[in-house]
């Protein structure tokens, strides 16, 4: 938990609970992040990680805790296009007829009118974008006609049309190779140094402190958050993934009342703004 610096927070989660029925999902969690910041946020399945992403994007109601993005509501933010969202790869349908342009381009929806009609402006933020995260040429695909770690880029490019300045990153490293992930951590740590940032949820417990100035581990309640180096410690991580991860009980329909369309649909129709 560090701000690192003066400044409203991007990120300020206050005591944050979520449940879904019966299943304690979240407890009392308290997380900030400041402009310019990588955050590793890790722990082992089931630990909440996919929950507090929901939690921030408004896509999940929680019963206690409050969630402020650049200091006004996660609907304020996202309405601003300040926030963009990555879930993890099997909440999206990569079978939408789409190619990896249009989604792109839907980072832009934000700022376009109803009409969704691109000006000159927006078809070179698409192109750089594209030119940005290396999928120029493949920018005509349909986007199920990528591999893991390009679809994962197109989400990239997409908040980069988009000129997020907070990515809400789910498993961003799931399924990639070792050179596409040495690719997107170059590519997140170019996007921090323009002052944007980044709370990227990972397995990879080897590459946080190559990609993060700051690390968050969560097991239902945050156990530690601050410099890599002081929250992976043998004793955390023994208390992190040594202790059976909670409850992995049936998925259910949740009591905290859904305030937006699923990950899955948001993810492709809204650009996350
Ligand atoms: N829709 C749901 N209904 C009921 N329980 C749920 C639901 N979604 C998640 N859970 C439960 O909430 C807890 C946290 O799940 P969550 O998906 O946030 O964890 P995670 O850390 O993202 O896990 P993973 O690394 O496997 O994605 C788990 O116990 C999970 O079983």
């Amino acid at each position: 938990m560090t701000t690192n610096g003066a400044g409203t927070p991007v990120l300020d989660v206050r005591d944050l609970s979520v449940r879904y029925n019966e299943v304690h999902a979240l407890d009392d969690v308290s997380v900030t992040l400041a402009a310019g910041r990588i955050c590793g946020l890790i722990g082992v399945n089931g630990s909440g990680k996919s929950t507090l992403f929901k939690a921030l994007m408004g896509l999940l109601v929680p019963r206690e805790g409050s969630v402020e993005l650049f200091g006004m509501t996660t609907a304020q933010a996202r309405k601003r296009g300040l926030v963009a969202y990555m879930p993890q790869a099997e909440e999206v349908d990569w079978t939408f007829p789409v190619s990896v342009s249009d989604v792109v381009a839907m980072g832009l929806y934000g700022r376009l009118g109803a009409a969704r009609r691109l000006g000159a402006a927006e078809r070179a933020a698409v192109d750089d974008a594209l030119e940005r995260v290396g999928l120029t040429a493949l920018r005509r695909r349909q986007i199920g006609q990528l591999s893991g770690g390009q679809r994962k880029r197109v989400f990239i490019a997409r908040s980069i049309a988009q000129d997020a300045r907070l990515l809400l990153l789910d498993e961003p490293f799931a399924g990639v190779d070792q050179a596409s992930e040495r690719t997107m951590t170059g590519l997140l740590k170019s996007l921090r140094d323009e002052g944007r940032s980044v709370l990227v949820s990972t397995h990879d417990l080897a590459g946080v402190p190559a990609l993060c100035d700051e690390a968050v581990l969560l097991h239902r309640r945050v156990l530690a958050a601050g410099d890599p180096s002081e929250v992976l410690t043998h004793g955390n991580l023994a208390r992190a993934f040594g202790a059976a991860p909670p409850d992995p009980a049936p998925r259910a329909p949740v009591d905290t009342a859904p305030a937006a369309p699923a990950a899955a649909s948001a993810s492709l129709s809204d650009g996350g703004s």
